[in-house]
């Protein structure tokens, strides 16, 4: 009866779906979160060229998550998929502190576009189980996450190999979501 009425209830209230883009430099370990996220388990990658798409569902969100290849010649392409867009995961390599400013640079670039302009962000400080890796309050400051305004934004701390942070920061994504983002 239980499974019924929640079959019911879904079928006329439905899933939220949510439109999720993964950003970051290459290499920063956005293939490996996706699959972590999609199966749970780490998965062997290479660099991406193109995207990848899955769908994750959690905490009734559907999301419709899209990863795209990070090398700085595929950067460009980013623009193309910003529309409709309800989320953006930012990935740091908290290790990869020489390319920081790349990376903060790239973000606030992605920040200024008009058809991102109502998503919200949520950043991976991925890497955390090397040595080395900034912790979440030096990647803020690092990216200069003081300066975004007007947006809802989180960071967390992540390892994508050792399944760490990932769900902590999806559920804030999902409850930013429900209560309507922005
Ligand atoms: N130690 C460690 N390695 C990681 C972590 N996440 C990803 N990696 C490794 O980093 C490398 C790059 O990971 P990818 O997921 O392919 O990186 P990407 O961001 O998709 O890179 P592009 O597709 O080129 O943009 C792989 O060797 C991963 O195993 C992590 O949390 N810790
Ligand atoms: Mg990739």
């Amino acid at each position: 009866m239980g499974m019924l009425f929640s079959r019911l209830f879904a079928s006329l209230f439905g899933d939220k779906e949510a439109r999720i883009l993964v950003l970051g430099l290459d290499n920063a370990g956005k293939t490996t979160i996706l699959y972590r996220l999609q199966m749970g388990e780490v998965v062997s990658t290479v660099p991406t060229i193109g995207f990848n798409v899955e769908t994750v569902q959690y905490n009734n969100i559907k999301f419709q998550v899209w990863d795209l290849g990070g090398q700085t010649s595929i950067r460009p392409y980013w623009r193309c998929y910003f529309p409709n867009t309800q989320a953006v995961i930012y990935v740091v390599d908290s290790s990869d502190t020489e390319r920081l400013v790349t990376a903060k640079d790239e973000f606030h670039s992605i920040l200024e576009e008009e058809e991102l302009k109502g998503a919200v962000v949520l950043i991976y400080a991925n890497k955390q189980d090397l040595p080395g890796a900034l912790d979440d309050a030096a990647v803020t400051e690092a990216l200069e996450l003081h300066k975004i305004k007007s947006r809802q934004w989180a960071i967390f701390k992540t390892s994508a190999i050792k399944g760490e942070g990932l769900f902590e920061g999806l559920d804030w994504l999902s409850n930013t979501l429900k209560a309507g983002g922005r």
